[in-house]
């Protein structure tokens, strides 16, 4: 479970990019994190992992303060960040997925397992050894996810997961975030878009200029005149 308690974060003397955001988000729920650029989406997942210190306020992973054990935090979420392509660290496939795994000291057998599924659950079985800079952007956004799954996270987090992907590509992430959410793992998708998302999502909630503005069932929430674009 993530609870933020009235967070708060100021990156310079101007308006607070989060005004006091108090949000939990249960285990296994399918979260959708919506809001107009600059709501301050992508500062609160930062603090979700440890990443950004409060200015006020906290936030806890399980009952215990994120900043205090970030190690626990970062093995319980799963981020994937913009531009996933920034973020590799390896020359290949497998290399990459396993670079997770390898931190958190696991035995050689079991990093090999995690990496073998988490890259069969985004369809890039048996493709370990190709070298990333050779893939798709949509393989590439798939391997990212990968990375993050190979951590087996409870709360696997995406930032703009369909930026820049073709038709193809959205929709295959799609199918896997849903069987990723049937088979119990806490799905995160912050984005201002939410065509395709919004059937999969168990709560919807949006953030405006730092604060949050709705949150409940998708279908309930009156997003009129908060520059979130609403599905077709
Ligand atoms: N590193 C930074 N330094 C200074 N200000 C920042 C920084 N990162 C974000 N901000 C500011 O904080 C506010 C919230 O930004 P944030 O990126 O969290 O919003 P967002 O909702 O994720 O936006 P977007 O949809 O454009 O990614 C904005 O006013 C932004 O300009």
């Amino acid at each position: 479970m993530i609870e933020t308690r009235g967070l708060v974060h100021r990156y310079g003397d101007g308006m607070p990019a989060l005004d006091g955001v108090s949000l939990t988000v249960a285990d296994g729920e399918f979260l959708v994190l919506a809001g107009p650029n600059g709501s301050g989406k992508s500062t609160l997942i930062r603090h979700w992992n440890g990443l950004l210190e409060p200015d006020a306020g906290e936030v806890l992973v399980d009952g215990r303060k994120v900043r205090e054990d970030l190690v626990a935090a970062r093995t319980k979420m799963g981020m994937v960040f913009q531009n996933p392509r920034d973020g590799f660290v390896a020359a290949t496939v497998g290399a990459d997925v396993a670079f997770g795994p390898e931190n958190l000291g696991l035995a050689r057998e079991e990093i090999d397992r995690r990496v073998g599924e988490a890259l069969s659950a985004v369809s890039l079985g048996g493709r370990r050894e190709e070298r990333i800079e050779t893939l798709s952007g949509g393989e590439q956004e798939r391997l990212a996810i990968a990375g993050a799954l190979a951590m087996e996270p409870d709360h696997l987090v995406l930032d703009e997961p369909f930026t820049g992907l073709d038709e193809p590509a959205r929709r295959a992430v799609l199918d896997r975030l849903e069987s990723l959410s049937r088979a119990g793992t806490g799905v995160i998708v912050v984005t201002h878009d939410l065509r395709d998302v919004f059937p999969l999502a168990d709560r919807l909630v949006v953030l405006s200029d730092g604060r949050v503005v709705r949150d409940g069932a998708p279908e309930t929430v009156d997003l009129s005149g908060l520059g979130v674009r609403a599905p077709c």
